[in-house]
């Protein structure tokens, strides 16, 4: 054991000397948390995004992880993990009642909850201590006894609107947003909800090991046959929906700024070529791809209801764009609709995860009809790593012949996968299994998903800074199918 202690010893101080030698050589402070989020996290060119620190978050964090989970109380950290639920339960109550808002407008000094409490109408007592228990885990600041101001992470609650404006279109609160607090705040309502049912459906439900999307934790916690998406659609949840659609956008800024442009050579596409971005939500990530290729034609296909907002989104953001591009309402679990080319590129970022292997066979079948030979198939979703070492790292990446399909393991005493600093991925796989009976894939199940379904999966693409999350998939068709 004195051995593994060493180790993360080792790896956590390498970690914090990697990130100040890095801070010295840029002439930077690394952010502090007392402060809220600076623009520069938000910036290509910020500190986190340096490949260097990058590299030296990720194993830090994990190293720091692995240590509480090494030195704390077996008995603490196992009820402490029963507890959990008060934390998003918590974030829950604070953004719904508007805190982030209410105390952006007293900066420094912080607020009490009984002047917090004046403009949101809930109880000053409970607010404070639930304050408390999220100070106590970093997010806002108890600046004296009572007072509470922003930190690095509460400030990424705060829409950033006025706090009248949000009281009095409250169905409009993320509109217009950067999506990271409405992410948030979809996160923490249906989300929660449904897991809580998830146990249910293991044991006692005859849909337990069903792949269906109307068959999940979902539909048990809301007692509807409804899938997820039906859901959003009633007319009573058209918060939810333009919440989720919203959130959507802010679900990238857990990524290098400008991932999509740079995990692709966007520019070996054809002159004038097409894209077809399949389950595209507002778009927001063609209009990226549009601003190095601004010549490319657009067919964003989605739900009825959501590209009549994609074309208000377009029409805001790059109406000179508008006119060459194409809201083709779908439903992509039936054949593609006649499109106006064929398309050069099929990008599908966060869609297949949302579907079981079954429709996600489906749809990638339906895709490979209406592809030419030399149409690519571009998936961007997580890619799970196993918490062991697998013969895949253990090979070496020349032995794989798939370019960038094996992801560098973390070194020995962390968890190869790096534990929790690589947690969103579980996370997301269980928030898909509960809602979608879907996944986070593998990456030799991403191989064998493509090859059922006429695809063949050539390279993986990841992000300097982020070599381990999120890589983009690049598949091409099977000819003679
Ligand atoms: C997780 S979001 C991803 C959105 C976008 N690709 C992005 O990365 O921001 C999944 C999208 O798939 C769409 N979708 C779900 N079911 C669909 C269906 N049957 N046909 C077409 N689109 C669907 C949803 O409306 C949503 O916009």
């Amino acid at each position: 054991m004195t051995e593994q202690l060493n180790g993360l010893r080792r790896i956590l101080n390498e970690a914090i000397d990697d990130i100040i030698a890095a801070c010295a050589k840029r002439n930077e402070e690394f952010p502090s948390i007392d402060n809220p989020a600076q623009p520069s996290e938000f910036s290509p060119h910020g500190i986190r995004n340096d490949p260097t620190v990058s590299h030296a978050i990720k194993l830090g964090v994990a190293a720091a992880h692995q240590l509480v989970a090494t030195l704390q109380s077996p008995m603490q950290t196992v009820i402490g993990i029963g507890t959990y639920t008060t934390l998003p339960g918590n974030v829950a109550v604070v953004e719904r009642t508007h805190v982030a808002e209410i105390i952006r407008q007293y900066g420094k000094g912080g607020m009490c909850a009984a002047d917090i409490v004046k403009y949101n109408g809930t109880s000053a007592d409970k607010l404070e201590r639930i304050l408390r228990h999220l100070a106590t885990h970093h997010v806002f600041r108890e600046v004296s006894p009572g007072v509470f101001a922003h930190n690095m992470l509460s400030s990424l609650l705060d829409t950033g609107k006025d706090v009248e404006l949000i009281m009095k279109n409250l169905d409009g609160k993320f509109d217009g947003t950067n999506g990271l607090a409405a992410y948030i705040s979809s996160l923490t309502s249906e989300q929660i909800k449904t897991y809580a049912s998830m146990w249910n459906l293991m044991t006692d439900d005859p849909r337990a090991d069903s792949q269906e999307l109307n068959e999940t934790s979902f539909q048990r916690a809301y007692d509807t046959n409804l899938t997820f998406w039906q859901f959003l659609d009633l007319p009573e949840n058209d918060f939810s929906r333009r919440r989720f659609d919203c959130a959507m956008q802010g679900v990238s800024s857990m990524q290098p700024p400008g991932t999509i442009l740079t995990t692709y050579d966007w520019n070996s596409m054809p002159e004038s070529g097409t894209i077809v971005d399949v389950g595209s939500g507002l778009g927001h990530v063609s209009l990226e791809i549009a601003s190095v290729r601004p010549d490319l034609t657009f067919i964003l296909e989605d739900r009825p209801s959501v590209l009549e907002d994609a074309r208000k989104y377009w029409t805001q953001h790059a109406p000179e764009l508008v006119e060459n591009a194409h809201f083709i309402a779908t439903d992509y679990l039936c054949p593609q609709p006649q499109l106006p080319t064929v398309p050069d590129i099929l990008l599908l970022r966060f869609i297949l995860h949302n579907l079981s292997d079954k429709y996600a066979t489906i749809l990638l079948k339906h895709l490979r009809a209406i592809a030419k030979s030399s149409t690519k198939l571009i998936v961007v979703d997580y890619v799970v790593e196993h918490a062991c070492l697998t013969p895949r790292n253990l090979d070496s990446e020349s032995q794989d012949t798939i370019p960038g399909a094996a992801a560098p393991a973390a070194p020995s005493p962390l968890l190869p996968n790096y534990g929790l600093a690589g947690a969103l991925t579980y996370q997301m796989d269980m928030i898909m299994l509960a809602h979608f009976n879907a996944k986070e894939r593998t990456i030799e199940h991403w191989i064998d998903l493509f090859s059922a379904s006429g695809w063949r999966l050539v390279k993986v693409n990841r992000d300097p800074t982020n070599k381990t999350d999120w890589p983009l998939l690049v598949a091409e068709v099977v000819e003679g199918l």
